[in-house]
């Protein structure tokens, strides 16, 4: 058995027929009666930014194996727990790693965790992910606030949202103008100037990977204003903000996207692993300070 098998579920399955509201129910009512705790925000950790997790308090940790019809980790960086307690006295839940289309996942078993949030009554979902940094300006180990995304995948059959619909989830045909909520942007802003954390605030692309991007592409990317690229996030971004939650989403710019046909530099996930690492401390003071103001 491959360790990718998740039990009934076809993982491949691209339409989201198999998470039916009953499903949902089910693996969302197994974790509530596991706790008492009902926190209404979830955070999911990105590669390398998982160190988040190890600053819940009072902590229950479920492995995803354990879980009911989850999905499992398989990526170096995404320790694969889902994790429920408290961030400075705030009750959250937190995925300690998240999973990607590059897993062999369908983008409807990758944003499965945000209906299974929606239906615990999480209302606020904060984001974080690695990604290379495009705009000539940023800097390695930048953190940038995404405002909006450009997500081909989500173009394609490979859109989470094709397949049944059912309204207790959210509508036929959301509207994506105003995923990345500005009211809490505004709130981050305020927290990092008050840190004096210097933030980026731009327009995430994401990939199904596991490769990263051709020059060209890259190239073609900067002339349609994307400031950053990675492999998730607006596939969970637009099913939280379907589901009729508020979404803030953070990226960790762990490398540059090289656009120089003739450059020797390339990106590498140890690379990624790295830098995220380093600026993790700062990230994590900025996400706890965050959750207290908007409770
Ligand atoms: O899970 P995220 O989006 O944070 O991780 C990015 C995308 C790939 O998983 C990995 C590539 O290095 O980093
Ligand atoms: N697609 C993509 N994902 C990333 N994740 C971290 N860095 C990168 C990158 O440069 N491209």
């Amino acid at each position: 058995m491959s360790s990718l098998f998740v039990s009934h579920i076809n993982i491949n399955a691209i339409t989201n027929n198999e998470f039916t509201y009953d499903r949902v129910k089910n693996i969302s009512d197994w974790i509530l009666n596991r706790v008492d705790l009902r926190p209404k925000i979830a955070i999911v950790c990105g590669s390398g930014l998982g160190g988040l997790g190890e600053r819940v308090q009072d902590a229950r940790i479920f492995p995803y194996e354990e879980i009911p019809d989850f999905p499992r980790s398989t990526v170096v960086g995404h320790k694969g727990n889902l994790i429920i307690g408290k961030l400075n006295h705030i009750p959250v839940i937190c995925m300690q790693g998240r999973f990607h289309s590059y897993e062999g996942y369908s983008n409807a078993l990758c944003t499965l965790p945000m209906k299974v949030f929606k239906l615990m009554g999480v209302q606020t979902v904060l984001l974080t992910c690695a990604a290379g940094g495009l705009n000539q300006s940023f800097k390695v180990g930048d953190i940038m606030l995404i405002k909006d995304h450009v997500a081909p995948l989500l173009w394609t059959l490979q859109n989470p949202l094709i397949g049944h619909n059912d309204e207790r989830f959210g509508p036929r045909f959301p509207a994506c103008n105003k995923i990345y909520k500005k009211n809490l942007r505004d709130v981050f802003h305020g927290i990092a100037e008050k840190k004096q954390i210097e933030l980026q605030e731009g327009v995430y692309s994401s990939f199904g990977g596991p490769c990263y991007e051709t020059v060209t592409e890259l190239r073609a990317l900067l002339q349609m204003g994307v400031d950053a690229v990675g492999m998730s996030t607006a596939n969970e971004a637009l099913v939280a903000s379907y589901c009729g939650m508020n979404v803030l989403a953070i990226a960790l710019i762990t490398n540059k996207a090289v656009i120089d046909y003739d450059s020797e530099n390339f990106p590498f996930h140890e690379e990624v692993i790295e830098t995220a690492n380093r600026r993790a401390s700062d990230l994590q003071e900025l996400v706890i300070d965050f959750v207290s103001k908007i409770n």
